[in-house]
């Protein structure tokens, strides 16, 4: 199995609904890949299927040449690969630097017991993390933020917390499913920034987005599904020109516009 984020052949069945008929994607270090397509063409499926919150029926699934297939989404952390929701999934009451910490604790090596009882390693292991947490969020602009409870920060905040999450947990790769939807246009430009400047860092980003300038602007490459399938692959401008792209999605994309609440 080649380097980057690998999936190959994934199939995915929900009953009689064939959400993923052998998917292939390749997300490199230090670029962003793009997937779009319609509502249902199984972009939310793949992003699961990839890290571990449903089990695919076939098709395997790699990190630099390592086989993830199968594994829990803890585990698929603690290999290298984060992820954020279409809805943050945060606890309002819980300051940033607490949500941004936690997405460490995949990949801590210390027991709970350890923890519970103090051990001098466990404390160690405990002040690197909450080091890393302090490191990312001063990266994302969100240091002055620690203390602020998640629920009192705006969308556009929220988002870029979800990053920062992934980002301690030590991922090489990061999944971002839809997080331009519901920003302003200034929120969507900081985000863009911090999206770039992750894969700057060398790592490789999944962008799942409906919004099109978001992904020319970003993307090294795209990949549109269809029904379960890819119906095309290439530069954004290769794509976004492709007669079967423009007749399947482009054209639905006022649907889906008025479905996401409106874009900026
Ligand atoms: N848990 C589930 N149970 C049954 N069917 C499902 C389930 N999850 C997804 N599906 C079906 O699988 C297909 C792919 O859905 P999926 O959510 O992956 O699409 P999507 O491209 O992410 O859509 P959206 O842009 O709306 O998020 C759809 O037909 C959907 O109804």
């Amino acid at each position: 199995m080649s380097g980057g984020l690998v999936a190959k052949g994934m199939e995915v069945s929900f009953g009689g609904v064939r959400a993923l008929r052998g998917v292939d994607i390749v997300v490199s270090p230090g670029a962003v890949m793009g997937l779009i397509g319609r509502n249902g063409s199984g972009k939310s499926t793949l992003f699961n299927c990839i890290t571990g919150f449903v089990r695919p029926s076939g098709g395997r699934v790699s990190v630099d040449g390592k086989d993830i297939t199968g594994m829990r989404p803890h585990q698929v952390v603690a290999k290298g690969v984060g992820r954020t929701f279409q809805t943050p999934r945060l606890e309002a009451r819980t300051s940033v630097l607490t949500a941004v910490t936690c997405g460490l604790y995949a990949s801590v090596r210390s027991s709970l017991v350890g923890a519970l009882f103090g051990s001098p390693w466990a404390m160690r292991e405990e002040r690197l993390l909450r080091e890393r947490a302090e490191a990312e969020m001063e990266r994302l602009g969100l240091a002055h933020l620690r203390h602020v409870e998640v629920g009192k920060l705006s969308l556009g905040l929220l988002r870029l917390v979800e990053v920062a999450r992934c980002l301690v947990s030590g991922a090489r790769f990061i999944m971002l499913d839809e997080p331009a939807a519901g920003l302003t246009s200034v929120e969507k430009d900081r985000l863009a920034t911090e999206v770039r400047a992750v894969a700057a860092r060398g790592l490789g980003v999944l962008l799942v987005e409906h919004n099109i300038d978001m992904v020319r602007q970003l993307c090294r490459s795209v990949a549109v599904l269809e029904t379960g399938n890819v119906l095309c692959q290439g530069t954004p401008d290769e794509v976004l020109r492709n007669d079967d792209v423009i007749r399947s999605y482009l054209g639905a994309l006022g649907d889906i516009e008025d479905a996401a609440g409106g874009w900026q």
